[in-house]
Protein backbone atom coordinates (compact mmCIF):
# COMPACT_ATOMS: atom_id res chain seq x y z
CA UNK A 1 0.00 0.00 0.00
CA UNK A 2 2.44 2.35 0.82
CA UNK A 3 4.23 1.99 -2.66
CA UNK A 4 1.21 2.51 -4.90
CA UNK A 5 0.80 5.98 -2.66
CA UNK A 6 4.17 6.36 -3.06
CA UNK A 7 3.84 5.88 -6.57
CA UNK A 8 0.16 7.87 -6.71
CA UNK A 9 1.74 11.12 -6.61
CA UNK A 10 4.33 10.29 -9.46
CA UNK A 11 1.91 8.99 -11.77
CA UNK A 12 -0.98 11.93 -11.08
CA UNK A 13 1.93 13.95 -12.23
CA UNK A 14 3.85 12.57 -14.75
CA UNK A 15 0.66 12.97 -17.21
CA UNK A 16 2.16 16.71 -17.66
CA UNK A 17 4.96 17.37 -20.17
CA UNK A 18 8.31 19.38 -19.15
CA UNK A 19 8.55 19.21 -15.44
CA UNK A 20 11.97 19.81 -14.10
CA UNK A 21 12.64 16.25 -12.75
CA UNK A 22 12.34 15.40 -8.75
CA UNK A 23 10.23 13.59 -6.71
CA UNK A 24 5.92 14.33 -5.58
CA UNK A 25 5.67 12.41 -2.10
CA UNK A 26 2.80 11.00 -0.53
CA UNK A 27 -0.55 12.08 -1.67
CA UNK A 28 -1.33 15.78 0.10
CA UNK A 29 1.22 15.60 2.20
CA UNK A 30 3.69 15.22 -0.32
CA UNK A 31 7.40 15.91 0.53
CA UNK A 32 6.30 18.40 3.49
CA UNK A 33 7.72 16.56 6.58
CA UNK A 34 10.95 16.21 5.20
CA UNK A 35 10.59 20.32 4.17
CA UNK A 36 9.79 21.23 7.60
CA UNK A 37 12.07 18.48 9.51
CA UNK A 38 15.35 18.88 7.44
CA UNK A 39 14.21 21.65 5.18
CA UNK A 40 18.21 23.10 4.44
CA UNK A 41 19.46 19.07 3.75
CA UNK A 42 16.53 17.72 2.07
CA UNK A 43 16.73 21.07 -0.67
CA UNK A 44 20.34 19.83 -0.92
CA UNK A 45 20.00 16.28 -1.38
CA UNK A 46 17.58 17.08 -3.86
CA UNK A 47 19.93 19.60 -5.69
CA UNK A 48 22.61 17.00 -6.09
CA UNK A 49 20.48 14.43 -7.57
CA UNK A 50 18.08 16.54 -9.91
CA UNK A 51 20.05 19.74 -10.25
CA UNK A 52 19.10 23.46 -9.17
CA UNK A 53 15.44 23.37 -10.44
CA UNK A 54 13.28 20.11 -9.32
CA UNK A 55 9.73 19.54 -8.33
CA UNK A 56 8.56 18.95 -5.22
CA UNK A 57 5.16 18.76 -3.70
CA UNK A 58 5.15 20.78 -0.03
CA UNK A 59 2.86 22.51 2.03
CA UNK A 60 -0.20 21.09 0.14
CA UNK A 61 1.26 22.23 -3.36
CA UNK A 62 2.74 21.06 -6.18
CA UNK A 63 5.88 23.00 -6.42
CA UNK A 64 9.30 23.97 -8.35
CA UNK A 65 12.33 24.73 -6.26
CA UNK A 66 14.61 26.84 -7.23
CA UNK A 67 18.35 27.33 -6.40
CA UNK A 68 19.48 28.84 -9.61
CA UNK A 69 20.95 31.90 -8.50
CA UNK A 70 20.31 33.46 -12.35
CA UNK A 71 17.21 32.37 -12.56
CA UNK A 72 15.93 33.70 -9.14
CA UNK A 73 16.81 36.80 -10.13
CA UNK A 74 15.12 36.20 -13.26
CA UNK A 75 11.71 34.95 -11.41
CA UNK A 76 11.91 38.28 -9.10
CA UNK A 77 12.36 40.62 -11.48
CA UNK A 78 9.07 39.47 -13.74
CA UNK A 79 6.24 39.64 -11.95
CA UNK A 80 4.97 40.97 -15.20
CA UNK A 81 5.21 37.58 -17.35
CA UNK A 82 3.06 35.19 -15.10
CA UNK A 83 5.43 34.61 -11.93
CA UNK A 84 2.91 36.25 -8.97
CA UNK A 85 3.79 36.08 -5.09
CA UNK A 86 2.14 32.59 -4.46
CA UNK A 87 2.14 32.49 -0.60
CA UNK A 88 -0.63 29.52 0.60
CA UNK A 89 -4.33 30.32 0.85
CA UNK A 90 -4.24 29.35 4.16
CA UNK A 91 -1.87 32.49 5.09
CA UNK A 92 -3.74 34.45 2.97
CA UNK A 93 -7.36 33.68 5.20
CA UNK A 94 -5.46 35.07 8.39
CA UNK A 95 -3.36 38.25 6.44
CA UNK A 96 -6.33 39.15 4.26
CA UNK A 97 -7.40 38.61 0.69
CA UNK A 98 -6.53 42.41 -0.11
CA UNK A 99 -3.09 42.77 1.52
CA UNK A 100 -0.45 43.83 -0.51
CA UNK A 101 1.53 40.59 -1.16
CA UNK A 102 -1.59 38.67 -1.91
CA UNK A 103 -2.75 41.46 -4.66
CA UNK A 104 -0.83 41.79 -8.25
CA UNK A 105 -1.34 44.31 -11.15
CA UNK A 106 -3.02 47.87 -10.53
CA UNK A 107 -3.58 47.41 -7.16
CA UNK A 108 -0.55 46.13 -5.94
CA UNK A 109 0.86 49.32 -7.73
CA UNK A 110 -1.42 51.66 -5.53
CA UNK A 111 -1.26 49.88 -2.39
CA UNK A 112 2.44 49.99 -2.49
CA UNK A 113 2.48 53.75 -3.57
CA UNK A 114 0.34 54.37 -0.22
CA UNK A 115 2.53 52.47 1.58
CA UNK A 116 6.07 53.53 0.70
CA UNK A 117 4.33 57.03 1.09
CA UNK A 118 3.98 56.19 4.70
CA UNK A 119 6.64 53.81 5.63
CA UNK A 120 9.15 55.14 3.39
CA UNK A 121 12.44 57.14 3.84
CA UNK A 122 10.76 60.35 3.59
CA UNK A 123 8.37 59.70 5.97
CA UNK A 124 11.12 58.11 8.33
CA UNK A 125 13.12 61.21 8.41
CA UNK A 126 10.35 63.47 9.13
CA UNK A 127 7.74 61.55 11.19
CA UNK A 128 9.20 58.05 12.07
CA UNK A 129 12.99 58.69 13.63
CA UNK A 130 12.09 60.92 16.34
CA UNK A 131 9.00 58.75 17.75
CA UNK A 132 11.31 55.59 17.13
CA UNK A 133 14.25 56.99 19.27
CA UNK A 134 11.59 58.35 22.28
CA UNK A 135 10.47 54.93 22.15
CA UNK A 136 13.69 52.75 22.20
CA UNK A 137 14.84 55.28 25.32
CA UNK A 138 11.89 54.46 27.63
CA UNK A 139 11.54 51.00 26.23
CA UNK A 140 15.32 50.34 27.15
CA UNK A 141 15.36 52.16 30.12
CA UNK A 142 16.30 50.38 33.48
CA UNK A 143 17.62 47.16 32.46
CA UNK A 144 21.10 47.40 35.13
CA UNK A 145 20.88 44.22 37.15
CA UNK A 146 18.08 42.08 35.04
CA UNK A 147 17.96 38.82 33.41
CA UNK A 148 16.11 39.10 30.05
CA UNK A 149 14.96 37.11 27.44
CA UNK A 150 15.91 38.84 24.70
CA UNK A 151 13.79 37.02 21.79
CA UNK A 152 10.96 37.61 24.13
CA UNK A 153 12.13 41.57 24.30
CA UNK A 154 12.68 42.14 20.89
CA UNK A 155 9.65 40.44 19.78
CA UNK A 156 7.47 42.89 22.46
CA UNK A 157 9.46 45.68 21.09
CA UNK A 158 8.99 45.23 17.84
CA UNK A 159 5.06 44.44 17.46
CA UNK A 160 4.63 47.60 19.79
CA UNK A 161 6.76 49.95 17.97
CA UNK A 162 5.04 48.53 14.50
CA UNK A 163 1.49 49.25 16.82
CA UNK A 164 2.16 52.92 17.73
CA UNK A 165 3.39 53.60 14.50
CA UNK A 166 -0.15 52.43 13.10
CA UNK A 167 -2.19 53.71 16.08
CA UNK A 168 -1.02 56.47 18.35
CA UNK A 169 -2.49 58.26 20.66
CA UNK A 170 -5.03 55.49 21.98
CA UNK A 171 -5.13 54.90 25.72
CA UNK A 172 -2.62 52.59 26.49
CA UNK A 173 -4.97 49.99 26.76
CA UNK A 174 -6.40 49.87 23.26
CA UNK A 175 -2.64 48.09 22.83
CA UNK A 176 -2.96 45.52 25.81
CA UNK A 177 -6.66 44.57 24.10
CA UNK A 178 -4.78 44.59 20.74
CA UNK A 179 -2.13 42.34 21.67
CA UNK A 180 -2.95 39.12 22.48
CA UNK A 181 -5.14 38.91 19.42
CA UNK A 182 -2.04 39.86 16.99
CA UNK A 183 0.13 37.35 19.07
CA UNK A 184 -2.49 34.75 17.95
CA UNK A 185 -2.55 36.17 14.52
CA UNK A 186 0.68 36.16 13.69
CA UNK A 187 1.65 32.55 15.15
CA UNK A 188 -1.42 31.39 13.37
CA UNK A 189 -0.02 32.85 10.11
CA UNK A 190 3.11 30.29 10.05
CA UNK A 191 1.27 27.24 11.27
CA UNK A 192 -0.22 23.63 9.97
CA UNK A 193 -3.66 24.90 8.42
CA UNK A 194 -6.05 22.62 10.22
CA UNK A 195 -8.83 24.68 11.36
CA UNK A 196 -10.52 22.97 14.04
CA UNK A 197 -10.75 24.06 17.51
CA UNK A 198 -7.78 24.61 18.98
CA UNK A 199 -4.99 24.13 16.89
CA UNK A 200 -2.49 26.97 16.77
CA UNK A 201 -4.38 27.69 12.87
CA UNK A 202 -7.73 28.06 14.08
CA UNK A 203 -6.49 30.50 16.94
CA UNK A 204 -4.89 32.72 13.94
CA UNK A 205 -8.09 32.90 12.46
CA UNK A 206 -10.12 34.07 15.55
CA UNK A 207 -7.20 36.31 15.94
CA UNK A 208 -7.89 37.84 12.80
CA UNK A 209 -11.58 38.31 13.28
CA UNK A 210 -10.69 39.75 16.49
CA UNK A 211 -8.34 42.23 15.03
CA UNK A 212 -10.53 43.36 12.21
CA UNK A 213 -13.11 44.01 14.74
CA UNK A 214 -11.49 46.34 16.58
CA UNK A 215 -9.73 47.84 13.77
CA UNK A 216 -13.67 48.57 11.94
CA UNK A 217 -14.66 50.00 15.39
CA UNK A 218 -11.39 52.41 15.39
CA UNK A 219 -12.09 53.26 11.72
CA UNK A 220 -15.59 54.14 12.78
CA UNK A 221 -14.61 56.45 15.90
CA UNK A 222 -12.03 58.86 13.87
CA UNK A 223 -14.49 58.96 10.77
CA UNK A 224 -16.89 60.74 13.17
CA UNK A 225 -14.45 62.88 15.00
CA UNK A 226 -12.50 65.93 13.66
CA UNK A 227 -10.00 65.54 15.63
CA UNK A 228 -6.43 64.69 14.10
CA UNK A 229 -3.67 62.03 14.62
CA UNK A 230 -0.40 61.85 14.11
CA UNK A 231 -0.06 58.08 12.97
CA UNK A 232 -0.56 55.85 9.51
CA UNK A 233 -4.34 55.12 10.49
CA UNK A 234 -5.14 58.53 10.23
CA UNK A 235 -3.32 59.03 7.00
CA UNK A 236 -4.86 56.14 5.42
CA UNK A 237 -8.09 57.44 6.09
CA UNK A 238 -6.93 60.58 4.56
CA UNK A 239 -5.76 59.29 1.76
CA UNK A 240 -9.08 57.17 1.03
CA UNK A 241 -11.22 60.49 0.80
CA UNK A 242 -9.27 61.43 -2.39
CA UNK A 243 -5.82 60.34 -3.27
CA UNK A 244 -3.77 58.19 -6.18
CA UNK A 245 -3.29 56.23 -2.95
CA UNK A 246 -6.88 55.78 -2.28
CA UNK A 247 -7.36 52.11 -0.42
CA UNK A 248 -11.34 50.74 0.34
CA UNK A 249 -11.60 49.89 3.76
CA UNK A 250 -10.93 46.28 3.42
CA UNK A 251 -7.48 47.40 1.88
CA UNK A 252 -6.89 49.51 4.89
CA UNK A 253 -7.19 46.93 6.93
CA UNK A 254 -5.16 44.43 5.48
CA UNK A 255 -2.25 46.77 4.86
CA UNK A 256 -2.39 47.60 8.40
CA UNK A 257 -2.11 43.99 9.59
CA UNK A 258 0.52 43.21 7.01
CA UNK A 259 2.81 45.48 8.21
CA UNK A 260 1.79 44.82 11.44
CA UNK A 261 3.05 40.92 10.71
CA UNK A 262 5.81 41.57 8.16
CA UNK A 263 8.34 43.97 10.45
CA UNK A 264 6.67 41.81 13.35
CA UNK A 265 8.99 38.38 13.25
CA UNK A 266 11.91 39.40 10.92
CA UNK A 267 12.99 42.71 12.78
CA UNK A 268 12.80 40.96 16.03
CA UNK A 269 14.48 37.73 14.94
CA UNK A 270 17.44 39.87 12.91
CA UNK A 271 18.18 42.16 16.10
CA UNK A 272 18.14 38.96 18.33
CA UNK A 273 20.64 37.71 16.31
CA UNK A 274 22.79 40.32 15.75
CA UNK A 275 23.34 41.08 19.95
CA UNK A 276 24.12 37.32 20.17
CA UNK A 277 26.14 37.51 16.97
CA UNK A 278 27.78 40.59 18.89
CA UNK A 279 28.26 38.80 22.31
CA UNK A 280 30.07 35.84 20.62
CA UNK A 281 32.66 38.59 18.30
CA UNK A 282 33.80 41.06 21.12
CA UNK A 283 35.91 42.91 18.09
CA UNK A 284 32.72 43.14 16.16
CA UNK A 285 31.03 44.52 19.32
CA UNK A 286 33.96 46.54 19.94
CA UNK A 287 33.59 48.38 16.58
CA UNK A 288 30.14 48.99 16.98
CA UNK A 289 30.44 50.44 19.89
CA UNK A 290 33.03 52.69 19.09
CA UNK A 291 31.38 53.74 16.37
CA UNK A 292 27.91 54.85 18.52
CA UNK A 293 29.87 56.33 21.05
CA UNK A 294 31.55 58.62 18.68
CA UNK A 295 27.95 59.95 17.64
CA UNK A 296 27.32 60.05 21.45
CA UNK A 297 29.93 62.50 22.15
CA UNK A 298 29.03 64.99 20.00
CA UNK A 299 25.62 64.83 21.26
CA UNK A 300 24.66 66.91 24.65
CA UNK A 301 23.16 63.93 27.02
CA UNK A 302 19.88 62.95 26.68
CA UNK A 303 19.76 64.38 22.63
CA UNK A 304 17.98 62.55 20.65
CA UNK A 305 19.57 60.71 16.88
CA UNK A 306 18.82 62.64 14.41
CA UNK A 307 19.09 61.65 10.46
CA UNK A 308 22.56 62.49 9.65
CA UNK A 309 23.62 59.97 13.09
CA UNK A 310 21.99 57.00 11.89
CA UNK A 311 23.77 57.95 8.39
CA UNK A 312 26.62 57.45 9.78
CA UNK A 313 26.35 54.11 11.21
CA UNK A 314 27.61 52.27 8.50
CA UNK A 315 29.56 49.32 10.39
CA UNK A 316 26.03 48.28 12.41
CA UNK A 317 24.58 48.84 8.87
CA UNK A 318 27.21 45.76 8.16
CA UNK A 319 26.35 43.96 11.15
CA UNK A 320 22.67 44.11 10.16
CA UNK A 321 23.35 42.85 6.69
CA UNK A 322 25.56 40.37 7.66
CA UNK A 323 23.49 39.28 10.52
CA UNK A 324 20.50 38.35 8.27
CA UNK A 325 22.70 36.34 5.88
CA UNK A 326 24.51 34.61 8.05
CA UNK A 327 21.22 33.63 10.13
CA UNK A 328 19.01 33.44 7.25
CA UNK A 329 15.99 34.98 8.64
CA UNK A 330 14.54 34.67 5.22
CA UNK A 331 15.06 30.97 3.67
CA UNK A 332 12.83 31.69 -0.07
CA UNK A 333 10.06 33.61 -1.45
CA UNK A 334 6.93 31.84 -2.64
CA UNK A 335 5.26 32.34 -6.01
CA UNK A 336 2.69 31.45 -8.71
CA UNK A 337 2.53 30.52 -12.17
CA UNK A 338 -0.51 32.31 -13.77
CA UNK A 339 -0.36 30.99 -17.00
CA UNK A 340 2.11 27.74 -18.08
CA UNK A 341 5.79 29.37 -17.98
CA UNK A 342 9.18 28.25 -19.44
CA UNK A 343 12.09 28.57 -17.20
CA UNK A 344 15.58 26.47 -18.62
CA UNK A 345 13.94 24.41 -20.99
CA UNK A 346 11.32 23.51 -18.38
CA UNK A 347 7.69 24.26 -18.13
CA UNK A 348 6.31 24.73 -15.14
CA UNK A 349 2.55 24.43 -15.36
CA UNK A 350 -0.23 27.31 -14.84
CA UNK A 351 -0.90 27.17 -10.72
CA UNK A 352 2.32 25.46 -9.95
CA UNK A 353 4.01 27.40 -7.16
CA UNK A 354 7.54 28.21 -7.07
CA UNK A 355 9.90 28.48 -4.53
CA UNK A 356 12.42 30.89 -4.62
CA UNK A 357 15.24 29.37 -2.59
CA UNK A 358 17.54 32.03 -1.18
CA UNK A 359 19.20 30.20 1.61
CA UNK A 360 21.97 28.49 -0.70
CA UNK A 361 22.90 31.91 -2.20
CA UNK A 362 23.76 33.36 1.32
CA UNK A 363 25.99 30.54 1.33
CA UNK A 364 27.45 30.46 -1.35
CA UNK A 365 31.68 30.53 -1.13
CA UNK A 366 32.13 32.22 -4.47
CA UNK A 367 30.14 35.44 -3.71
CA UNK A 368 31.11 35.64 0.35
CA UNK A 369 34.48 34.03 1.11
CA UNK A 370 33.93 31.80 4.48
CA UNK A 371 30.90 32.14 4.56
CA UNK A 372 29.74 30.43 7.80
CA UNK A 373 32.16 33.38 9.70
CA UNK A 374 30.24 36.12 10.84
CA UNK A 375 32.09 39.12 9.08
CA UNK A 376 30.58 42.47 9.12
CA UNK A 377 33.33 44.15 7.35
CA UNK A 378 33.03 42.00 4.30
CA UNK A 379 30.03 45.03 3.72
CA UNK A 380 32.03 47.83 4.36
CA UNK A 381 34.65 46.36 1.68
CA UNK A 382 32.11 45.47 -0.89
CA UNK A 383 29.30 46.91 -2.12
CA UNK A 384 27.55 44.04 -1.87
CA UNK A 385 24.15 45.39 -0.54
CA UNK A 386 23.65 46.19 -3.91
CA UNK A 387 24.46 42.47 -5.58
CA UNK A 388 22.79 41.13 -8.18
CA UNK A 389 22.55 38.64 -6.22
CA UNK A 390 21.80 39.83 -2.51
CA UNK A 391 18.03 38.67 -1.64
CA UNK A 392 17.71 39.57 1.49
CA UNK A 393 15.27 42.32 1.69
CA UNK A 394 13.90 40.09 -1.95
CA UNK A 395 14.09 42.52 -5.18
CA UNK A 396 12.35 43.62 -8.15
CA UNK A 397 9.19 45.22 -7.37
CA UNK A 398 8.19 43.23 -4.44
CA UNK A 399 11.32 44.72 -2.82
CA UNK A 400 10.56 44.93 0.87
CA UNK A 401 9.22 48.24 1.36
CA UNK A 402 9.62 48.26 5.36
CA UNK A 403 13.68 47.62 4.50
CA UNK A 404 14.99 50.98 5.63
CA UNK A 405 12.67 51.21 8.34
CA UNK A 406 13.47 47.46 9.88
CA UNK A 407 17.23 48.60 9.53
CA UNK A 408 16.56 51.96 11.43
CA UNK A 409 14.85 50.34 14.45
CA UNK A 410 17.49 47.96 14.60
CA UNK A 411 19.90 50.74 14.85
CA UNK A 412 18.47 52.69 17.38
CA UNK A 413 17.77 49.88 19.72
CA UNK A 414 21.35 48.60 19.20
CA UNK A 415 22.40 52.24 19.82
CA UNK A 416 20.92 53.20 23.23
CA UNK A 417 21.86 48.98 23.71
CA UNK A 418 25.59 49.15 23.47
CA UNK A 419 26.36 52.67 24.83
CA UNK A 420 24.27 51.93 28.00
CA UNK A 421 24.84 47.88 29.16
CA UNK A 422 26.87 45.54 28.71
CA UNK A 423 25.45 41.89 28.31
CA UNK A 424 26.45 38.22 29.51
CA UNK A 425 24.57 35.42 27.67
CA UNK A 426 23.24 32.88 30.87
CA UNK A 427 24.20 29.39 29.40
CA UNK A 428 24.50 27.97 26.25
CA UNK A 429 21.03 28.63 23.52
CA UNK A 430 20.37 26.36 21.15
CA UNK A 431 19.44 28.13 18.30
CA UNK A 432 16.90 26.30 15.06
CA UNK A 433 17.48 27.84 11.58
CA UNK A 434 14.73 26.43 9.93
CA UNK A 435 12.20 26.72 9.15
CA UNK A 436 12.51 29.62 11.43
CA UNK A 437 15.37 31.07 13.11
CA UNK A 438 14.19 30.47 16.69
CA UNK A 439 15.79 29.86 20.38
CA UNK A 440 13.52 27.05 21.81
CA UNK A 441 13.96 27.92 24.80
CA UNK A 442 14.96 31.47 24.52
CA UNK A 443 18.16 33.91 25.02
CA UNK A 444 18.85 34.71 28.44
CA UNK A 445 20.86 37.68 28.68
CA UNK A 446 22.52 39.02 32.17
CA UNK A 447 22.55 43.10 31.67
CA UNK A 448 24.36 45.34 33.62
CA UNK A 449 25.44 49.19 33.06
CA UNK A 450 28.11 49.67 30.98
CA UNK A 451 30.07 52.66 32.77
CA UNK A 452 30.63 50.54 35.84
C1 LIG B 1 15.06 43.00 8.87
C2 LIG B 1 13.83 43.22 8.53
C3 LIG B 1 13.13 42.75 7.26
C4 LIG B 1 13.45 41.77 6.35
C5 LIG B 1 14.66 40.83 6.37
C6 LIG B 1 12.40 41.78 5.34
C7 LIG B 1 12.39 40.96 4.23
C8 LIG B 1 11.45 41.04 3.20
C9 LIG B 1 11.49 40.27 1.97
C10 LIG B 1 12.55 39.24 1.62
C11 LIG B 1 10.42 40.63 1.23
C12 LIG B 1 10.05 40.13 -0.17
C13 LIG B 1 8.89 39.15 -0.15
C14 LIG B 1 8.57 38.61 -1.54
O1 LIG B 1 9.19 38.98 -2.53
O2 LIG B 1 7.66 37.76 -1.62
C15 LIG B 1 9.66 41.62 1.99
C16 LIG B 1 8.47 42.20 1.57
C17 LIG B 1 7.72 43.02 2.36
N1 LIG B 1 8.10 43.58 3.56
FE1 LIG B 1 9.82 43.23 4.57
N2 LIG B 1 11.48 42.72 5.67
C18 LIG B 1 11.88 43.35 6.82
C19 LIG B 1 11.24 44.37 7.49
C20 LIG B 1 10.02 44.88 7.14
C21 LIG B 1 9.30 45.92 7.88
C22 LIG B 1 9.84 46.62 9.14
C23 LIG B 1 8.12 46.12 7.22
C24 LIG B 1 7.01 47.07 7.53
C25 LIG B 1 7.11 48.11 8.30
C26 LIG B 1 8.09 45.23 6.07
C27 LIG B 1 7.05 45.14 5.17
C28 LIG B 1 7.08 44.37 4.02
C29 LIG B 1 5.97 44.32 3.06
C30 LIG B 1 4.64 45.06 3.20
C31 LIG B 1 6.37 43.47 2.02
C32 LIG B 1 5.55 43.08 0.77
C33 LIG B 1 5.94 43.98 -0.40
C34 LIG B 1 5.19 43.73 -1.68
O3 LIG B 1 4.55 42.69 -1.82
O4 LIG B 1 5.26 44.62 -2.55
N3 LIG B 1 9.26 44.50 6.06
N4 LIG B 1 10.32 41.85 3.17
Amino acid sequence: ISFALLKWNEIRYSRKKGLPPGTMGWPVLGETTEFIKSGPSFMRKQRAKYGNLFKTHILGCPTVVCMDTELNRYILFNEGKGLIPGYPESMLEILGRRNIAAVDGVSHKRIRGSMVSLIGPLAMKEDLLPKIDTFMRSFLNNWNGKTVDIQETTKEMALSIAFRQMVDREPASLYEMFKPALDKLVVGALSLPINIPGTTYYHGLQGRKRVVEMLKQLMEERRSSSKAYDDILYRLLLHSKDSKYSLTDEEIIDSIIIVLFSGYETVSVTLMMAIKYLHDHPKALRELRDEHFAIREKKKPGEAIDWKDYKSMNFTRSVIYETSRLATVVNGLMRRTTDDVVLNGFTIPKGWRIYVYVREINYDPFLYPEPFTFNPWRWLDKDYESHNYCFIFGAGNRLCPGKDLGILQICIFLHYFATTYRWEEVGRTEILQFPRVLAPKGLHLKISNYHE
